[in-house]
């Protein structure tokens, strides 16, 4: 159970909607003139093919009925959220994942008066650029695109009824699935060492670490896109951790969090907070009597390890005053 489901015990949950809605797109509008980083080459995302996989869940009074007496006069259903989705996704002008979710949802309580909010969310499904022979040379395919398994985009909105249209009353967007592997320059070293440690310490362990990152920004109307230069995007936030981990010699997947994430603060002066949520997938040393830094390796034993941490501008004027 999350920490939000916790704290509102005393409030009824009453909700419905649809999830795992995959919306395919064709030639949507580019991602343009966003600003550029040192630690990445991302600059911009033609978006020839955008896919999401969308989660839409709807509140409001007006759905009590539907469940006390089985009367769905009120419920739109979630059959025809899906169609909705799909529909508008014809319409969006925009270029980012938040900006989808902001267009829709903010449409569909637009159309029904009965929705008090909705809360809209969707992970990116990636297509990677494949490099073709053209002009003696190897370009990215505008035609063919590979169906990538890395890392993809993420977004949430929560969305209330505002004065003037809807108000995003929270919101997060964020780049999960990240997996890297450091071959050498990592340790794991000054634990608590007592009766239950049987972890040797290591200077130089093979690292592989799998990561989610979430990010606010400071004006949750930056998370839309509509201003690319203030937009985040999750591209960029994937460059600058393989940038800090390539660049540092960390002693644990925490303190590469840490660094990771006072660069994405440095860089984006328009976020107010950044978290993580880490995980070890280290292989298990079989070998390392090879020839320079060689090993063999193999993969680790269940149980994982796992780290969380969040951030915020303060974890960066403390160590600028550090
Ligand atoms: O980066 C790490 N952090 C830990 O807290 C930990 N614990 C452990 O057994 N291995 C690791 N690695």
């Amino acid at each position: 159970m999350s920490e939000s489901e916790l704290s509102n015990a005393d409030e009824r949950t009453m909700n419905y909607g649809k999830e795992k809605v995959a919306v395919y797109r064709t030639y949507g509008t580019p991602l343009e003139d966003v600003r550029t980083i040192p630690e990445s080459d991302f600059d911009g995302r033609n978006n020839i093919l955008f896919g999401l996989e969308l989660r839409m869940q709807v509140e409001g009074e007006e759905f009590l009925p539907s469940f006390s007496d089985g009367d769905n006069s009120m419920v739109v259903a979630t059959d025809s959220m899906k169609n909705f989705v799909l529909h508008h996704a014809g319409e969006y002008d925009g270029a980012t994942v938040e900006g989808f979710l902001h267009f829709v949802g903010s449409l569909f309580l637009e159309t029904y008066s009965q929705v008090d909010a909705v809360q809209m969310s969707a992970d990116e499904l990636p297509f990677d650029e494949q490099p073709v022979p053209e002009n003696d040379a190897f370009e990215a395919s505008d035609l063919v695109f590979g169906v990538s398994h890395g890392e993809s985009a993420f977004g949430e909105l929560y969305l209330t009824r505002g004065d003037d249209g809807s108000a995003i009353e929270n919101h997060r967007s964020g780049v999960t699935g990240i997996e890297l592997v450091k071959v050498k320059d990592n340790s794991f070293v000054g634990y608590v060492d007592d009766e239950y440690t049987t972890l040797p310490e290591r200077e130089n362990r093979t690292l592989y670490v799998a990561m989610d990152i979430f990010w606010t920004y400071a004006d949750s109307v930056d998370a839309l896109g509509d201003d690319p230069q203030r937009y985040v995007p999750a591209e960029q936030v994937r460059d600058i951790v393989q940038t800090v981990f390539h660049e540092l010699d960390v002693n644990s997947i925490q303190e590469l969090i840490y660094q990771t994430g006072l660069r994405i603060l440095e860089r984006y002066p328009q976020l107010e907070s950044v978290s993580f949520e880490a995980n070890n997938r280290t292989w298990i040393k079989e070998r390392d009597d090879l020839d320079g830094d060689g090993k063999v390796l193999r993969e680790p034993p269940r149980p994982t390890g796992f780290q969380q941490f969040s951030m915020d501008r303060s974890d960066l004027d403390e160590e600028d005053t550090a």
